[in-house]
């Protein structure tokens, strides 16, 4: 069973905290005050606990921040899905994502030797919108004989057709409760 005061917690400070600024959703605020950013990480441990990760996978550049405290918090290791070519030594599988809520593709990748065959994977991230990269790291975590069993995010605005795509996804709040 999920920690629900911890995820009650985590999803105060996300509507206390955060902000649109000129248009555009601000999940960096939130994290500079040190009540909330705890407040915000235990709750999406908590909420992730319940898929019984074996690894945490994060997508740069936010899931690169909110991915290692998560798991952290779950006792578990991190590996980071990179971006768009960058250098990242070892044995790497891609996978190009759909276009994303701005209309980008991306190039993803992940270090095989990171995610071990028949292993559970949590995705933690800010956001879920169209769900490109979730899709895309849901490829590659397979590919590497691995299984994304759910998704864990500050805010859900997952599209239909990606939600019924992808493992559950958990959040602190949804996109129309901002
Ligand atoms: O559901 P989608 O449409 O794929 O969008 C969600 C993704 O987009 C955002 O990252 P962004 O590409 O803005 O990169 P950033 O973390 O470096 O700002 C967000 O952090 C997710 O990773």
């Amino acid at each position: 069973m999920s920690d629900a005061a911890a995820v009650e917690r985590g999803r105060r400070a996300v509507l206390e905290h955060f902000r649109w600024i000129d248009g555009d959703a601000d999940t960096w605020s939130m994290l500079r005050e040190p009540v909330a950013l705890r407040a915000i990480v235990e709750g999406i441990a908590a909420t992730a606990a319940d898929d019984r990760p074996d690894v945490v996978v994060g997508v740069e550049s936010r899931g690169f921040v909110l991915g290692p405290a998560v798991a952290l918090a779950l006792g578990v290791g991190f590996a980071p899905v990179r971006k768009d070519g960058t250098v990242f030594p070892g044995p790497v599988v891609e996978q190009q994502t759909g276009p994303d809520y701005r209309g980008n593709r991306r190039t993803l990748s992940l270090r095989a030797d990171l995610v071990g065959s028949g292993q559970r994977v949590v995705l933690v991230d800010d956001w879920v919108e169209t769900g490109s990269q979730a899709l895309a790291t849901a490829a590659l975590v397979e590919r590497c004989g691995a299984r994304l069993v759910g998704i864990a995010v500050i805010v859900d605005e997952a599209a239909d057709p990606a939600r019924a795509a992808l493992p559950g996804i958990r959040s602190l709040v949804r996109g129309d409760e901002l």
